[in-house]
């Protein structure tokens, strides 16, 4: 695997090496030791897919407050999506910026998502499919969500949303939860996990 670091710190692109043969290939998506080994400690426990029949499809941009904090590792394994973070941890230098990567079954990338970002995409192309490795429970009690066309997030999503659950389309911009993002997401209380 290839590992590049993002502009926003911690956040990684994760290439495939694929060994090639004349059946195909074959290629480590994931590996303890090798994630380990550039200090990210990533326990699996959960795994999940989403399918989204329509090219334009929204999801996010979602987060787990912390203890619950969740590392993310996405990938695709079918079409392509539009992959953002937002980075929510307070005490950063890119507080509050994003970042957008393309993510597709032809480019077999993922992208390592550190605890106390916020997560979305938008697919170009119907039936897509996305992968998760995620590295705490599902915990709806602690779960929020930015409004994805949030204007201070300044996100330019390539192409025009078809589907978005009524959930994201009402949710909140960081005018309304900036306060509670800065208290919530402390390193202090990150640390209490
Ligand atoms: C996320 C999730 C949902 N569910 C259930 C709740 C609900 O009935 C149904 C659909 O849930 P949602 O509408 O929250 O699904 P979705 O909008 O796809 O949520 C996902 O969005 C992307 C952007 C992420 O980053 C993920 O971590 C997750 O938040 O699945 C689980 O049982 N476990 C889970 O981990």
């Amino acid at each position: 695997m290839i590992f590049s670091e993002t502009k926003l710190a911690g956040a990684y692109v994760v290439d495939i090496d694929p060994q090639k043969d004349n059946r195909g290939h074959f290629a480590r998506v994931f590996c303890e030791d090798e994630f380990s080994a550039r200090g990210l400690k990533f326990s699996v426990v959960q795994a999940s897919v989403s399918l989204n029949a329509k090219r334009g499809t929204v999801r996010g941009l979602h987060f787990q407050y912390p203890p619950a904090a969740e590392i993310k590792y996405v990938r695709c394994m079918r079409g392509a999506l539009a992959d953002v973070i937002v980075d929510l941890r307070p005490e950063s230098a890119t507080y509050l910026d994003h970042l957008m990567i393309e993510l597709s079954a032809e480019n077999g990338r993922g992208l390592y998502i550190p605890e106390r970002f916020a997560h979305g995409f938008i697919t170009l192309q119907d039936g897509t499919e996305v992968s998760y490795f995620i590295g705490n429970a599902y915990t709806p009690a602690v779960q929020g969500a930015l409004r994805y066309d949030d204007p201070h997030l300044k996100i330019e999503w390539p192409l025009p949303v078809s589907v978005i659950s009524g959930r994201d389309r009402k949710a909140s911009s960081v005018f309304e939860i900036g306060a509670e993002l800065k208290d919530r997401m402390s390193v202090r209380e990150s640390m209490v996990a």
